[in-house]
């Protein structure tokens, strides 16, 4: 299983999302897979077989039709967590749904702006949302097991839920590039991303370079969040990424699965060294994005060494 290079993001082919842990095919996509995080905080998954395109289409289809309706009805998608539920700005518009892997929730979701549901986007809704956290949840073992803490995978994911964000841009001004999201790292666990065609996300490289990621129907990226630097004791990064948007002819669309943990991260006490000293006081990632979200109103943007540094 070869890695190679897309505008320097590393490419990984996890086509084969039934690869069964302990074999030779998953030992060399784990190495990959941790090679590309410990590097960039972030690899594209190449899931050629998995994605239809009829689930690619339901981008620019289904779910361009939520935006369509009027702010009061899209202000009735609420949540309580902070930038969740229907949220605004001159750049976008997001619809996030809380622990949208239950059909329950995504079938609530549909009938706020479908009181007679809408069978084609709850299906589209449940469908990304399945793929992505197969994906998620193959990688994140995949990243315990690499350094020697697999005993603690299942406890992980028992806590874990996933959000799933809808995103659109607004059209960028007619001259220049635009900045459609701010340079941030993810609050969360970690985030996998899909687009339509549409340009426009960067990450920041260690050296501090800015590289794009090119999107396809076939490929996603994931993204090291900051609870996963926690938990990894600094050897995994969270990616710094933007999106700026050039003047394009069609909108953008992006698609984000979002895990998130109810427990405290603590960084396991095998991967405490001397060679890797604690960085890290145990963190609740729920009040971090609160605390994230307090400071959003003052234009700051949180870091995880005044909130949890050692
Ligand atoms: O639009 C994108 O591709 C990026 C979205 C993002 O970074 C976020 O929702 O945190
Ligand atoms: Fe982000």
């Amino acid at each position: 299983m070869a890695t190679k290079t897309q505008a320097k993001i590393p490419v990984v082919d996890l086509s084969n999302l039934d690869l069964k842990p302990g074999t030779k095919t998953w030992f060399s996509a784990r190495k990959d897979v941790c090679r590309a995080l410990e590097e960039y905080g972030c690899f594209v998954a190449e899931i050629s077989n998995k994605i239809p395109s009829e689930l690619h289409n339901a981008i620019s289809s289904s779910f361009a039709k939520l935006f369509e309706f009027p702010t009061e009805a899209k202000m009735k998608f609420t949540s309580e967590r902070p930038f969740h539920g229907y949220f605004s700005t001159p750049k976008y518009e997001r619809l996030v749904i809380d622990n949208a892997t239950s059909t329950d929730v995504t079938q609530e979701f549909t009938n706020i702006f479908w009181p007679n549901g809408n069978h084609h986007v709850r299906e589209s809704a449940d469908s990304y949302v399945k793929l992505m956290a197969e994906l998620d949840k193959m990688v994140t073992k995949m990243v315990f097991e690499n350094y020697g803490v697999g005993d603690y995978y299942n406890s992980h994911m028992e806590s874990t839920t996933h959000s799933f964000g809808i995103i659109k841009y607004n059209e960028p001004q007619k001259t220049g590039t635009n900045n459609g999201l701010a340079n941030h790292t993810d609050k969360h666990f970690t985030t996998i991303l899909h687009q339509n065609r549409v340009k426009g996300l960067e990450i920041k490289t260690k050296d501090g370079e800015w590289i794009d990621f090119d999107p396809s129907p076939s490929s996603f990226i994931f993204l090291a969040g900051d609870g996963l630097q926690v938990w990894s004791n600094d050897r995994i990064k969270a990616c710094m990424h933007r999106v700026l948007l050039a003047e394009n002819l069609e909108t953008r669309y992006s698609l984000g699965l979002f895990s998130h943990n109810n427990k405290t991260i603590c960084v396991p006490e095998e991967l405490v060294d001397e060679e890797h000293p604690l960085h890290y006081k145990p963190i609740n990632l729920r009040d971090y994005a609160q605390e994230q979200n307090r400071l959003v109103a003052y234009g700051k943007e949180l870091s995880l060494e005044v909130f949890c540094g050692v």
